[in-house]
């Protein structure tokens, strides 16, 4: 049996404020396996992008250790760990955060680029994964020149240009409307899905995450399985 793509055991994170320690993961254990897609729910301030954050190695947590690919990247020195970051984790956002002066293609083949594949890949690849998000005939459109599904869609593919094993969504519908947010989802799923790669996304959209393969309520620190 392979190991999992993102292991977490016993992951604490505490952040310090004016008034007291506030501890918001209080041990969570996780395990998401290469193609599965798993959604995180649970009350405003539960803690589910502290948890995508440590997951995704933007913060150390301060307990517990979180391995990617089978490697524990808690022991890791912060150079090491930015380098597993950018090769294997995939990040999409509430808002798109595309650049606005780049076209789609070049705003998904970018990632490509910075990681030293070269133009003819970057471009090859992006245009692979955005003729798979239905956005063929959109490659050379601004962001701007694009609807917010487009834009959250082209967001999507970014996040999978280089390959990663593991996509970390925070409310990658949140700013959409019902419909155009299970559009988006349903893009977000099967590209996930045919790629592979294991996703972990957080989410308000209870109907939406029905859909998931396993569902997870963070609730007092502590992952639950959803009930629905
Ligand atoms: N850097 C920080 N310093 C202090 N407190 C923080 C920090 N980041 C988050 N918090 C607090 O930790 C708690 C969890 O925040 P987090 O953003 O992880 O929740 P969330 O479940 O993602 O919420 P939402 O659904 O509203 O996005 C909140 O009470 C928040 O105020």
């Amino acid at each position: 049996m392979s190991s999992p793509v993102l292991r977490l055991t016993k992951v604490e994170r505490t952040y310090v404020t004016d008034s007291g320690q506030l501890p918001v993961l209080r041990g969570v254990d996780l395990e998401l396996m290469a193609g599965e897609i798993v959604g995180l729910i649970g009350p405003s301030g539960s803690g589910k992008s502290s948890l995508l954050h440590s997951a995704g190695l933007l913060e150390r947590p301060d307990g517990g250790t979180v391995e990617i690919g089978g490697q524990n990247c808690s022991d890791m020195k912060d150079g090491a760990r930015t380098r597993v970051r950018l090769s294997q984790v995939g990040f999409v956002y509430q808002f798109h955060h595309l650049l606005p002066e780049f076209s789609a293609l070049q705003n998904v083949g970018m990632p490509g680029m910075i990681a030293g594949r070269g133009e003819a890949w970057s471009a090859e690849r992006a245009t692979e994964l955005l003729t798979q998000l239905g956005l063929g005939e959109r490659l050379h459109h601004q962001p701007g020149q694009l609807s917010g599904g487009e834009q959250q869609r082209v967001a999507i593919a970014r996040a999978l240009t280089n390959q990663p094993r593991l996509l970390l969504a925070d409310e990658p519908t949140g700013n959409l409307d019902p419909e155009t947010a299970a559009v988006v989802f349903q893009a977000l799923y099967d590209l996930a899905r045919g790629q592979g790669v294991a996703a972990l996304i957080a989410t308000h959209n209870l109907e939406l995450a029905r859909f998931m393969d396993r569902v997870f309520t963070l609730k007092d620190g502590h992952l639950e399985p959803w009930q629905g």
